[in-house]
């Protein structure tokens, strides 16, 4: 519109110019190998006086000084004056082979557009990062970042194709869980921790087992203060019930937990969106610092940098619309505009500048404010585009990508021991997914209240149910209702289980733990929870209505309610990794949980059930057969009726009650119809691990016969599940 025109600073249009070779910049010495100040490290004299330097303390922002591919990624490097010469010593904290030298060429992602075939996302691009420096991709909003961080990460979805070679240290290889670390977009956290909590689990689930508890901590907290969270340590990240921190903070919780582990490569989709510019500063200065001390390789996919952040990044890759614009140092981008007709006005920020260059979206409304002159932005990206094609940068991007594979590297491995303890993890992660549900408003105290009320009702409405023939049919609806309606009510629980299984994907695809700690957890930290729903509410209902007095027929019906609720929770945990969204899956849940119930033998009596499919296999493979089954002998064993019925004798045993009147398979006594409904809660919860595995196992095999068979000539090494 018009008014933008008057807001925003003219952005020259492109006018074709002509053709300017950019002159070839600085490729002497500086290319050949690190300088200290590339580094950043200290300075130290023989007397042993220190002067620290680093990167980013020096300004007009150095230069992007390609380092040698296959040096120790360093965490410093100290230099010492020894008899007037200066001795450069390296201070490694990562091995030589540690260090990713990631490099892609010839990229091209598409997506399934249905009716208009493939969509082209990524059209042939090229570059690369190595240890110690930072690579921002930037480009308008929708011109395929975060495709390209996914796609180098191996987390492309599974209607998008790739083409192209993705190389670690210059080979095909797969980067196993834990060697690299990615920042979403979302931060899926759990609400209900504080921030210290949150990085202090994630601490003590990563950070490996030959790190004593005080020094994990130690570095949750420098971690913390490293991204300015100390204040905010002791707040609730929170969520909609329960305001918390603020989003941006929410954005530096999430960055802090994956890089508590400074991996070897880490990706960051939009690590600066909701902070203000101070906070985007310090944020991207100290990943910057941290990448430069620990040798890790970033890549972060950026929107709307400052000047000051920009001047952070060594490398930058701007991309339009799937087109690479510019890939280079970050400081030659302003020169490579200018030598090819858009030179960057004098008080505008470059970076707001390249952006606007490129961005064709809102065409239409620039071409109003114009006047109805014709705007040519598709024609500057044209330009920039074809500029770059023929510039040194990208002769340069070739040579470098040449070189890495000529190179070739190590492959990149977790070290041994690096990791914590299957024990370890399963112990944290079930302390973590307690915590985590006893503050959880609605899955606990919301259906621990619920089920209080269920069986105050049921206990008022069936009081003192005495031992009337009208008894028998009371009795057996009560004990179905439970059976039933208790059982199917775990289902409360799908939704914060959606949210674990968020987190756990995650967590999973960054390496923090396996799917066997996971399931086990889960379990275990919902145990105390489903023990109580079943003895308190349940005693309430089971002595408001008259059941067997006894301390041990009481016991068996509160454990027969526990096993049937873990069994639901198991049931709902398979459906959750089918159906992951929140609705459809309670509604699969519920749906399944209904032909169960409608087929358990009280509805329609077990006789009468049609065969095949109702009474052979479904009868045996609902749940509540057991439950009913272990309920009533539990109930009716033991008990004499009055008998009602003419010409019959005067009473009638709980044993003929079940045999001739519910139809119950006399021939195993209750507690095996509880065993066998423990047997069932084993068997979905081995179900569900197996699902997981499976899925992880399967999925990036399933899309490499999709790229073979498409695209038989390319290979790339991704499995789709988070590793390379
Ligand atoms: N799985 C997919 N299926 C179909 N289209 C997709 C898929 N993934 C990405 N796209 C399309 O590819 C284009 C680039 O998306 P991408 O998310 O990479 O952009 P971006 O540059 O990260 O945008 P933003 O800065 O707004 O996050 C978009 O038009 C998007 O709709």
């Amino acid at each position: 519109m018009a008014t933008d025109q008057q807001q925003l600073p003219a952005v020259p249009r492109w006018k074709p110019s002509p053709p300017r070779r950019p002159s070839r910049p600085d490729d002497g010495a500086a290319e050949d190998g690190d300088t200290a100040s590339d580094l950043g490290g200290s300075l130290r004299s023989t007397d042993g006086a220190a002067f620290p330097f680093s990167r980013e303390n020096s300004f007009p922002p150095p230069a992007f000084v390609p380092m040698p591919l296959h040096r120790p990624s360093s965490s410093s490097l100290e230099i010492t004056v020894e008899n007037g010469a200066a001795v450069a010593r390296e201070t490694s904290l990562r091995r030589v082979d540690q260090g990713v030298v990631l490099s892609w060429e010839d990229l091209w992602v598409s997506a399934d557009g249905g009716k208009a075939g493939r969509v082209p996302i990524l059209c042939g691009v090229n570059g690369y990062a190595r240890p110690g420096e930072v690579l921002a991709i930037m480009g308008p909003s929708g011109c395929g970042k975060s495709t390209l961080l996914d796609s180098l990460a191996g987390r492309l979805g599974s209607n998008v194709s790739q083409k192209g070679d993705i190389l670690i240290n210059g080979r095909r290889q797969k980067l196993s869980y834990g060697t690299s670390a990615y920042v979403t977009q979302d931060d899926v956290l759990l609400t209900t921790l504080t921030v210290r909590e949150a990085v202090g689990y994630s601490a003590q689930l990563q950070l490996p087992s030959s790190m004593s508890a005080a020094a994990k901590r130690d570095r949750a907290e420098e971690t913390l203060r490293e991204m300015g969270l100390e204040g905010a340590a002791d707040t609730r990240i929170g969520g909609w019930m329960h305001k918390g921190i603020s989003g941006g903070q929410r954005r530096r919780v999430s960055i802090c937990m994956e890089i508590l582990t400074r991996p070897a490569l880490l990706f960051l989709d939009e690590p600066t969106s909701g902070l203000d510019s101070a906070a985007s500063y310090h944020v991207v200065s100290r990943i910057a610092r941290l990448a430069r001390r620990e040798g890790m390789t970033v890549v972060a996919a950026v929107h709307q940098p400052s000047t000051e952040v920009y001047a952070l990044f060594h490398g930058l890759c701007l991309l339009a619309y799937g087109r690479t614009v510019f890939f280079g140092p970050a400081s030659e981008t302003n020169q490579f505009f200018a030598l090819s007709g858009f030179p960057c006005p004098s008080l505008m920020n470059p970076s707001d500048y390249f952006l606007r260059t490129i961005n064709k979206d809102f065409d239409n409304d620039i071409e109003e404010g114009l006047g109805g002159k014709k705007t040519t932005t598709a024609q500057a990206i044209d330009a920039l585009a074809n500029a770059y094609k023929s510039s040194v940068h990208m002769e340069k991007v070739t040579r470098q990508i040449a070189d890495i594979r000529g190179t070739g590297g190590g492959e990149v491995v977790k070290m041994e021991g690096q990791q914590p303890s299957f024990l370890t993890q399963s112990v944290v992660l079930t302390k973590r997914s307690f915590v985590n549900m006893y503050r959880d408003l609605g899955y606990y105290w919301l259906r621990f209240g619920i089920y209080i009320a269920l069986c105050l009702c049921c206990g008022t409405i069936f009081y003192d149910i005495g031992h009337t023939y009208g008894s028998i049919q009371a009795r057996g609806s009560m004990l179905m209702f439970v059976a039933a309606f208790l059982t199917f009510m775990a289902i409360g629980g799908f939704p914060s289980f959606v949210e674990d299984m968020k987190i756990f994907g995650r967590e999973r695809l960054n390496g923090h733990y396996g799917v066997s700690s996971f399931v086990i957890a889960n379990t275990v930290s919902s145990t105390p929870y489903l023990l109580l729903i079943s003895v308190v509410p349940g005693a309430l209902a089971y002595y408001l209505v008259g059941l067997q007095r006894s301390f041990d027929h009481f016991a068996y019906f509160a454990l027969v309610l526990f096993t049937t609720m873990m069994l639901v929770e198991g049931l709902m945990m398979i459906v959750a990794s089918a159906v992951p969204d929140f609705l459809m899956g309670i509604i699969t849940g519920a749906g399944i949980q209904g032909v169960m119930m409608l087929n358990g033998g009280f509805f329609r009596l077990p006789h009468d059930l049609p065969n095949p499919v109702w009474r052979y296999p479904m009868y045996y493979v609902a749940f509540h057969k057991y439950a009913n089954q272990g309920f009533y002998k539990n109930e009716f064993m033991g008990l004499v009726f009055p008998n009602n019925q003419a010409g019959g004798a005067a009473t009638i045993t709980g044993g003929e009650i079940l045999r001739d009147y519910w139809q119950v398979e006399m021939g195993y006594s209750k507690w095996v119809d509880l065993a066998i409904l423990f047997g069932m809660v084993i068997l979905y919860r081995v179900l569900f691990l197996a699902i997981m595995k499976i899925t992880e196992k399967a999925k990036p095999m399933v899309k490499g016969l999709r790229f073979r068979s498409t695209q038989p000539s390319v290979h790339v090494a991704q499995n789709g599940s988070g590793t390379l």
